[in-house]
């Protein structure tokens, strides 16, 4: 039993916390948490004396009951003991009643937060397990495929010897294997996968002529096969979402879309712009083409339409009707001429960033229309981002939402909790660790320039590495990465550098950033999900030391790179820097006291440290306007569903462009 439980079975100190954070009406299901946690224990002597096969008859067993309409929370003690069990034999893994509790806020729809290294995934088994009894699947949402498949692979033996099958949806499976795997009990997979998935099915059901909304769940079942196509998913009974703040917060309105154009046709568009943009330099205004100033239009004359009927084009344009090249043309010109780079517009991370007019913000997600984003994305030689047709979309929050059961794990969810409520109607209950946190947090740290921070950096590095002492730099992008990666390299400090690429060999490198010497520099996203284990000589040098190098955008994301260090009861230090000039303060206040406090910062007799609660604020404001967005889109999005349902449509396949 750990070390943190308590004689009522729930752990120390928690009970009050909770309480405190969430209000009255949890005391009831505490209590019943409490003795259902006595009951599992209970159970353990004797099922740890069964056969093998013993214990596959009891989860059978189960099965019946759970079929036969017996209520799934009745069975939660000997369903979660029967896991626990398994879990001791198959991976020697013995669930601890922290990670027990957690099972229970899930089973109960909750969102459980969990500190990072505490073992959600081995906590996933078990919600998973029981909801998969009913015979309806069971589905493990994780970030991406690497996950999905590391996490089945580990927790497979758990549920085989309980009888249970598990199943894995990889982006590059074909339509039967990914039916094979939904047809499992069990079923890890991307939300992304998941959601295509539905999509597909969906459209297919549509060609069909039977995509009325809930057709999709009485056809499989019934087994009804058409031509030789079927839908691959049942239905969406549960899912458990991994990092479920990254997934239901923030990826949350990201739009799944299958386009209805075919690759070639894509492939024609796309070389079109670029033909464009490469000949506009030959167009003349007045021997070429009129500029109206009024109306800022462009029209080729006859010896611009000449020109453009004479030039050398690639092969693929061939059959592209002149009217379309005149028109392509004449856009490329408009482009040139009205929209300039860092003005109008920056190519931030290789995509187009319009710069709002009126306040001088990025508006990012923002695009022009009628072909001009995509003709300036072909002037400045970056990816040419075609509308694709949209026949079919859905955004990750719909998918989720179609679930009749949902629950959700993540490292950092309280600041979130309001959203989950309110969008999702779930809860976050947090988990207590297992054993006790030693991370410790330094005190933030802000500099007048970027310049004199990424110094101070490299300087802390250094002493951490004289020691030993392994180090984790979090950077909020790749160029700053870049920087930083240089600036270590003139001090001879050797180091890796992983830009969140490659994820399978990026999460092997960050799983050896424990080690000890080692210093790894990472954008925020890179290998997360993976675990850092330190060695003993590493943990008596004083554990990981992560280094945070600006605020992001979303205090969470930067308490996930924290997390990093001190797992499982492991020492640790977290030092957070920031300087004047940072990112966060133009996005909260604006780009006018962004260059102030630029300047303030450049000034030597400044003390940038009595600004920290400025950007601790700015940080905040950004964060309120982004949940404040997400709500407005959120009102928009229902009210279009109801409309269109209203109309007899189907909000997925009939989409607006
Ligand atoms: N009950 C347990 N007994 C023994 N080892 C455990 C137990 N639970 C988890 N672990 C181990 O703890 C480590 C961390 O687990 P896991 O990666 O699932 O944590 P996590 O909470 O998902 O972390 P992160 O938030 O970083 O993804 C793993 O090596 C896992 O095998």
């Amino acid at each position: 039993m750990s070390s943190t439980t308590s004689v009522n079975g729930i752990p120390q100190g928690w009970q009050a916390k909770m309480l405190s954070w969430l209000g009255g009406p949890i005391q009831r299901r505490l209590a019943q948490w409490g003795s259902q946690l006595q009951q599992i224990n209970a159970f353990e002597p004797m099922l740890a004396a069964e056969e093998p096969r013993d214990l596959r008859k009891r989860s059978l067993a189960l099965r019946y009951r759970a079929k036969a309409g017996e209520p799934l929370a009745s069975l939660v003690p000997e369903g979660y003991a029967l896991v626990r069990e398994a879990a001791k034999r198959a991976i020697q893994q013995r669930h601890y009643d922290v990670q027990m509790i957690g099972g229970m806020a899930l089973f109960y729809g909750c969102i459980a937060e969990m500190e990072t290294g505490e073992g959600k995934t081995l906590t996933a088994t078990l919600p998973t397990y029981l909801h998969a009894l009913i015979g309806k699947g069971s589905h493990v949402a994780t970030v991406n495929d690497y996950l999905a498949e590391r996490d089945a692979a580990m927790m497979r033996p758990v549920y085989e010897v309980l009888g249970m099958s598990t199943g894995i949806v990889l982006t590059p499976d074909t339509q039967d294997t990914r039916r094979k795997a939904y047809a499992c009990d069990i079923t890890y997979g991307t939300a992304k996968e998941f959601g295509f998935d539905f999509l597909r099915d969906r459209l297919l059901l549509r060609r069909m002529g039977m995509a009325q909304s809930n057709l999709l769940n009485q056809l499989t079942s019934a087994r009804m096969e058409m031509g030789g196509e079927m839908p691959v998913q049942r239905e969406h009974h549960f899912c458990l979402v991994d990092e479920a703040d990254s997934i239901l917060i923030d990826e949350a309105r990201t739009p799944l879309i299958i386009g209805s154009l075919g690759e070639k046709a894509i492939e024609r568009i796309v070389t079109l712009y670029r033909w464009a943009a490469e000949v506009v330099p030959q167009f003349l205004e007045e021997e070429h083409y009129e500029y109206e100033h009024d109306e800022k239009k462009i029209e080729l004359s006859t010896e611009g339409r000449q020109l453009v009927r004479s030039m050398p084009k690639p092969e693929i344009l061939r059959g592209v009707g002149l009217i379309d090249l005149y028109q392509y043309v004449e856009r490329a010109i408009k482009c040139k001429r009205d929209f300039l780079l860092d003005r109008h517009y920056v190519v931030k991370e290789g995509e187009i960033v319009i710069v709002d007019e009126n306040t001088g913000r990025l508006a990012e997600g923002r695009k022009w229309r009628d072909g001009i984003h995509q003709a300036i994305e072909a002037q400045e030689r970056i990816d040419v981002s075609v509308p694709t047709g949209q026949a079919a979309r859905i955004t990750i929050q719909d998918l989720f939402l179609r679930y009749k059961h949902l629950a959700g794990m993540t490292g950092t969810a309280s600041s979130a909790a309001r959203e989950f409520k309110k969008v999702y109607k779930m809860r976050v209950i947090p988990v207590p660790t297992n054993r006790p946190v030693q991370r410790k947090r330094l005190p933030d740290r802000v500099y007048g320039t970027a310049d004199q921070k990424w110094r101070a950096i490299v300087e802390d590095v250094r002493e951490a590495h004289i020691k030993r002492r392994p180090v984790l730099i979090g950077t909020r992008s790749i160029d700053k990465s870049v920087i930083l990666s240089k600036l270590l390299t003139e001090k001879g400090i050797p180091h890796q550098v992983l830009n969140a690429h490659e994820v399978a060999t990026e999460a092997e490198i960050v799983a050896r950033a424990g080690e000890e010497g080692k210093v790894t520099v990472a954008t925020n996203m890179a290998g997360r999900g993976t675990d850092i284990k330190l060695q003993q000589p590493v943990k008596d040098l004083g554990g990981l030391h992560v280094i945070c190098t600006e605020l992001h955008d979303s205090a969470r994301i930067d308490r996930q790179l924290m997390g990093r260090c001190g797992r499982q009861g492991d020492p640790g230090t977290v030092q957070q820097y920031m300087s004047l000039d940072d990112d966060v303060l133009r996005t909260g206040f604006g780009p006018q006291t962004a260059e102030k406090m630029t300047k303030v910062g450049e000034q030597d007799s400044a003390n940038p440290q009595k600004y920290l609660s400025l950007l601790q604020r700015a940080q905040r404001k950004v964060e309120r306007r982004h949940l404040r967005d997400r709500f407005v889109l959120l009102f928009h999005e229902k009210e279009r569903k109801k409309m269109q349902q209203e109309m007899g449509q189907d909000p997925y396949l009939d989409t607006p462009d």
